[in-house]
């Protein structure tokens, strides 16, 4: 087993790992937001931190300011990276890159999601969460 990451799942050594990246991204009042997968997409209807896919050639913290562009149409300041989180679903396996973040000068606009919330770390495991983000709301629950 690994232990540089928190394994949440069994993953099998040939499985091919997705790298992907999320904000935790905190307003001024120490909420953190939260974005609904869109119908169509894998994990449809699940909460989730903003993010995406980590493109070949990229750095994590360049994927993730492209993610917040695409998605949110911000920018945001990024703070300090949490533990990856490794997580096998049925049909891939992705290392989740937290990374929390502060806002900058815009709110964000969803412009992919279904829906986006501002919520208090207390709220998050009341959510439908994608299984892989179980692992950082529970490390942000502790640290809170
Ligand atoms: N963005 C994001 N993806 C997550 C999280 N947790 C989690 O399991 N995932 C999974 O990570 C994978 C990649 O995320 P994504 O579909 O948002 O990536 P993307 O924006 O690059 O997708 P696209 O190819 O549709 O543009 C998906 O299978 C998604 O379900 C999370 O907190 N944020």
């Amino acid at each position: 087993m690994p232990t540089d990451s928190r394994m949440s799942a069994e993953i099998s050594s040939e499985a091919r790992i997705m790298e992907v990246v999320c904000a935790v991204l905190f307003d001024q009042q120490g909420k953190v937001l939260v974005c609904q997968r869109p119908e169509g997409k894998m994990l449809a209807g699940k909460w989730e931190f903003p993010g995406g896919k980590v493109d070949a050639g990229e750095s994590f913290e360049e994927a993730l300011h492209r993610e917040m562009h695409e998605e949110l149409d911000c920018e945001v300041l990024i703070r300090r990276k949490l533990s990856p989180v490794l997580h096998a679903y049925e049909s891939l396996t992705i290392r989740l890159h937290p990374f929390v973040c502060s806002l900058g000068e815009d709110l964000p606009r969803a412009l992919e999601h279904a829906a986006i919330s501002w919520v208090e770390s207390s709220e998050l495991n009341n959510l439908d969460l994608a299984c892989a983000d179980r692992e950082i709301a529970n490390e942000l629950l502790l640290s809170s």
